[in-house]
């Protein structure tokens, strides 16, 4: 068959592109605005949204039975991420604002907040500038699961949910001793988190509703939404249990957070085994490939096969290996990069080991645009190096 009835190929370098700069990314959130805002013309909106380039700021929300942690969480979350905290009570507290003053009113007599006037405060303030550039992170909200549909209807997508979850035994004893700074608005504890400055613990005040008998009412009534909220969060929720100390809940919260979620983006793995001799990478990148299907290069097994095929290469690399001395970096990077480039790496996806071995060969294969995507590290005392049959 010649190269005019041959199929189409498309070049390694269209998917490695689209990879390393999140197209398919990009266009799938540019199209999933385009669906909720339904704009009159599309293409202004479309130019704004890339222009604005937001989609990877911050979009969290965190859920949690009382005095689980929840706004301790969010508060050093948007400390560390330099994002915007939500709150019923932050969003009740804007000033000169109609809005909020109907939702003061609502709450100072019922202690809750209408779902559309909460609804609509948040989506006044996520519409302001900074919520836009430097994203947000919404501290006990929905509260209920009208409020979560209502807020995907609106278009209001996080991109991290975390549920904490605590014994109810563990959040009615912990919050009799939460202690509010009027000053700063920080939370502390009595026993878990007391500041060490005489002048903070002479002003911490007790905050209302955290008796347990109050403690235990809201629990209930947080029990009975919780169970209908999650529900509209299957793909981006991570439950953390926070009857461990706060710190710990933090990191967990923070490792999930600054983690991507996969796209629907195809993805072409390009997979990199590093280790010392006898880590069984030969052993893993055979069971690697076995199982997804990928090719397994082996660059040791590439040079024999050149020698042996007495080809361009192998003529080069036969000198070398009479004299059991290292073949040059740039005769191993033409073998491996013309095996590489073969169709059936680049459509299906590569697995390499024994190559880079030393920084050299990592930044040569670097520059060549051979970026593995994955890459795995087998390590092995030495006593058990020498011990391998
Ligand atoms: N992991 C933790 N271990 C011990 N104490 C904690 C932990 N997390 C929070 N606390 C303390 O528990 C009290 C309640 O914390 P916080 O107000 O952040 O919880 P919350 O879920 O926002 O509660 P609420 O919904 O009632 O506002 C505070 O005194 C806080 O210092
Ligand atoms: N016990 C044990 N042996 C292994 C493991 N993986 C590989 N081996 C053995 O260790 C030896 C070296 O493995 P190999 O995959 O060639 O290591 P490489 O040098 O890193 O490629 C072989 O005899 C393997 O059967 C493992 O996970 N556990």
């Amino acid at each position: 068959m010649d190269a005019t009835t041959a199929p189409h190929r498309i070049p390694p370098q269209m998917p490695q592109y689209g990879e390393a700069n999140h197209v398919f990314e990009l266009m799938q959130n540019m199209l999933e605005q385009l669906l909720i805002h339904q704009p009159k013309d599309p293409i202004p909106f479309m130019i704004d949204h890339l222009q604005r380039d937001n989609d990877y700021v911050p979009k969290i929300i965190i859920l949690g039975p009382p005095a689980s942690g929840k706004t301790t969480i969010a508060m050093w979350l948007a400390k560390h991420l330099s994002t915007n905290l939500l709150s019923v009570e932050s969003l009740i507290a804007k000033e000169y604002s109609p809005l909020a003053a109907d939702a003061r009113m609502h709450y100072q007599k019922f202690k809750m907040v209408p779902n559309m006037l909460l609804i609509r405060l948040m989506q006044e303030r996520l519409k302001e500038e900074d919520c836009i550039r430097r994203g947000w992170i919404l501290d006990g909200i929905p509260e209920t699961r009208e409020q979560a549909l209502t807020i995907q209807t609106l278009g209001i997508s996080p991109r991290h949910v975390i549920a904490l979850s605590a014994p109810d035994t563990v959040l009615i004893e912990r919050n009799l001793g939460k202690r509010i700074d009027p000053q700063t608005g920080e939370i502390y504890h009595t026993t878990f988190d007391w500041p060490p400055e005489s002048e903070i613990q002479n002003r911490l005040m007790m905050p209302a509703g955290i008796s347990e008998g109050e403690t235990a009412r809201k629990l209930l009534e947080y029990h009975r939404n919780i169970v209908r909220i999650l529900p509209s969060y299957p793909k981006i929720l991570k439950v953390i249990n926070a009857d461990q100390p706060c710190v710990d809940v933090f990191y967990q919260a923070l490792t999930y957070v600054q983690t991507s979620h996969r796209s629907n983006a195809p993805f072409t793995p390009r997979v990199l085994l590093c280790g010392p001799v006898g880590s069984g990478k030969s052993l893993q990148a055979a069971l690697l490939a076995q199982k997804y299907g990928l090719i397994n290069v082996c660059c040791g097994q590439l040079l024999k096969e050149a020698v042996a095929d007495k080809s361009k290469y192998g003529e080069m690399i036969q000198p070398f290996f009479e004299k059991e001395t290292a073949v040059p970096d740039n005769i191993v990077m033409k073998v491996l990069k013309q095996r590489l480039d073969q169709q059936d790496c680049v459509e299906r996806g590569w697995v390499l080991h024994g190559f880079p071995r030393d920084l050299d060969q990592a930044h040569v294969m670097d520059s060549l645009g051979y970026k593995p995507n994955r890459r795995l590290w087998e390590t092995l005392p030495c006593a058990s190096i020498f011990c391998l049959p």
